[in-house]
């Protein structure tokens, strides 16, 4: 586990999440930081991308991101701090990864080279630098797989399909 908290009944995680550029890791943290479904102007949201990373310090300046963070797992009182990280393959990350607890590894339901990479590069360097952590593969932006993807984004690939309305099951 990673350094203690502030609170000496919590046990903080740290959970770091890689993945290549524009497939989603800020947005995917910031909802979970700020519990909320829809981005907001804390995330950058415009369709040109500029890559961005979450700053961890919000969990120290900010009260409801540290309140969100926690939660209890099996009796246990957990600190939940979502690490950030740059898509640029060059990027040094070995910062991030020193003491994680899990890494999460994401890729893009709309962009099939964001998922080979996943074994191609981003396995083989969390591995480097973290043997044995536990590594969750995490899907991002799925609902552009029930959306009219290849007009709207333009994406091709095997992981994306257009579908009819009539197909989408509404909640
Ligand atoms: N439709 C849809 N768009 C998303 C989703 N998640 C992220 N996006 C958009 O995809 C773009 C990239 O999202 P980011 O969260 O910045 O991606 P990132 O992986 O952090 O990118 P880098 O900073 O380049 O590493 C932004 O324009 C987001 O608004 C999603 O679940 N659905």
């Amino acid at each position: 586990m990673s350094d203690s908290t502030e609170n000496p009944n919590e046990v903080a995680i740290k959970c770091v999440v890689v993945g290549d550029n524009n497939v989603g890791k800020t947005r995917l943290i910031c909802s979970r930081a700020y519990n909320e479904e829809a981005p907001n102007n804390r995330c950058n949201t415009s369709t040109s991308h500029v890559p961005t990373v979450w700053a961890i310090d919000q969990y120290r300046n900010n009260k409801q991101v540290l309140d969100n963070a926690r939660c209890v797992v099996d009796g246990t009182i957990v600190s939940l701090r979502l690490w950030d990280t740059f898509g640029d393959h060059h990027k040094n990350r070995r910062f991030a990864y020193g003491k994680a607890d899990v890494v999460v590894i994401c890729f893009s339901i709309c962009d099939e080279k964001s998922l080979n990479q996943v074994t191609k590069f981003w396995l083989p360097e969390v591995r480097k630098h973290n043997k044995s952590t536990p590594v969750l593969l995490v899907a991002c932006k799925v609902d552009l797989r029930f959306a009219e993807v290849r007009e709207k984004i333009k994406c091709k690939g095997t992981l994306s399909k257009t579908i009819k309305k009539s197909d989408i099951i509404f909640p």
